[in-house]
Parts: C-alpha cells; structure tokens; sequence
C-alpha cells in the first residue's frame, strides 16, 4: 500500500500483509476464543492491576482509533500477575468499535462480536522503552475488555465527553486524573494467548489478557464512538467506525489458556 493502512476496502487488513508480511505468522491477534477449548492451566495467578490516575496525559484521535496516553517512565501504573512474569508499565488505552451494535470488537467469543472492545496496552520494564519491547516476544502484556450494549455507563463519560476536542485525525487534547481501573468489570477472570498487535506493524510480542467479563456501553454512547473521523480538519469526511480486524476464518492451532 503506497498510502497508509487503515479498514478501508483498499488499505484494510486484507491489504496488510503487502507492507507487513508478518501479518500471515503464527501467532496473530485477534482470535476467535473457543471457551470450551480453553485449557485451565493452575499456574496462573490473578491479574494485578496498580493504576495512579495523576498518570494520565492526553486523548489523542490517531486516524485508527483513539487513545488515552499515560505517563510511563516510573512504575505507578503498572500490570503484574496473570500470566506474565516481571512487571508492565501502562502506555495507553484504546478502543475498537463497529458501525452497528452488531460487530467492533476483534477478539470474539464463539464466533459472537461484541460492539466495542477495550485494548489496555502496557510493555516489559525488561526493556528500555515501549518501542524496544515492542519488538521482543514477551514485551507487551494487553488487557482486552468487551464491551456489550446494555444501560449507559458512566465510568465512559469523560472519555465521551473529550470527543468534541479531538474529532479529527491528529487531534489532541490534555486528559487528567484518570483512573483505567474504574473501565474493568467487577471480575478479572480472563482467557489468555501469545499474540500479536493487531494493527500494522502487527508485531508477535503481545501476551493478551481477554476478560471474560464485559462491561456496559449504551447504543446512545456507541453513536457517540462513531461521531469520530478517520479524517483530518479540511479532508472529506469519514466515519470512524468499523477499525477491527476480525479474527481469521480458520479454526487457530492453539486455543487461549482459561484462568480459573
Ligand atoms: O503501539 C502501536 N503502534 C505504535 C508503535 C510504536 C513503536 C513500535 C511499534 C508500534 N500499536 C499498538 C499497540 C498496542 C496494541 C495495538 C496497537 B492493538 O493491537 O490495537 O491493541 C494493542
Ligand atoms: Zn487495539
């Protein structure tokens, strides 16, 4: 692709393996996660998540998706347990999302979509930096949380309500005192594999985390979601909606682990 990725028909991600051939390797994100072919394993242990909301930067519209930004150069937000050794320090949160209730997550759950899945992305503080770790097998850790439509959720106000600052692609605005932990569901019971990014450049360095437990979202807060363009300020406008890569039509070679 001589223009940059996206989910359109000409740069989606039937497209993606022209740039990123690792697109078509053996450990790529997202899956269709097959509960009952989850093996139990009892060497996990439970998720442990110490996020500081002092933390928080800025939310930016990054033409793909949206995301809220942390400070990570101590360890005041991190990640540990589960299945991952050492410690993970949280970058950013983001989302994906559908252009009807019916689809937007990547990840899917006996072949089920759900509307909006939640990406909180942290990386191996055996690396010097985010961009390093994003390279090695072990240096991202993310957690993933569905989101189903239910009663509004309040928890995602304040992420709704910076939307009008950061329409367009490139947009960004300050983003404060923000705590990641009040987006989780009240388990944190989760299935986990060896995966990938599943957006260019698709890097296999990415444990996931999927909760089983999803949270709410409203159909009136989703059309919030898909009031956000792919587009910049002064570009013909399109709607940012449907920025999922869905999981491949075959059957994977390995399931997801199941904790408890
Ligand atoms: O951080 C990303 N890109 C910038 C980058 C900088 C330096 C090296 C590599 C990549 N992408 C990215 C990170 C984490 C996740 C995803 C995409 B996701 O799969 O959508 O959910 C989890
Ligand atoms: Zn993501």
């Amino acid at each position: 692709m001589s223009h940059g990725w996206g989910y359109g028909a000409n740069n989606g991600p039937e497209k993606w393996g022209e740039d990123f051939p690792v697109a078509n390797g053996p450990r790529q994100s997202p899956i269709n996660i097959v509960p009952k072919e989850a093996q139990y394993d009892s060497t996990l242990k439970s998720l442990k998540l110490k996020y500081d909301p002092s933390n928080a930067k800025g939310i930016l519209n990054n033409g793909h998706s949206f995301q809220v930004d942390y400070e990570d150069d101590a360890n005041s937000s991190i990640l540990t347990g589960g299945p991952i050794s050492g410690t993970y320090r949280l970058k950013q949160f983001h989302f994906h999302w559908g252009a009807s209730d019916g689809k937007g997550s990547e990840h899917t759950v006996n072949g089920i979509k759900f509307p909006c899945e939640l990406h909180l992305v942290h990386w191996n503080t055996k690396y010097p930096s985010f961009g390093e770790a994003a390279s090695q097998p072990d240096g991202l850790a993310v957690v993933g949380v569905f989101l189903k439509i239910g009663a509004a959720n309040p928890r995602l106000q304040k992420v709704l309500d910076a939307f009008d600052s950061i329409k367009t692609k490139g947009k960004q605005t300050v983003f404060a005192n923000f705590d990641p932990k009040t987006l989780l569901p009240g388990s944190l019971d989760f299935w986990t594999y060896d995966g990938s990014l599943t957006t260019p450049p698709l890097l296999e360095s990415v444990s996931w985390i999927v909760l089983k437990e999803p949270i709410s979202v409203s159909p009136v807060q989703m059309a919030r979601f898909r009031g956000l363009l792919f587009t910049g300020e002064g570009e013909a406008p399109c709607c940012m909606v449907d920025n999922y890569r869905p999981p491949p039509a075959s059957e994977g070679p390995s399931g997801p682990r199941l904790l408890q």
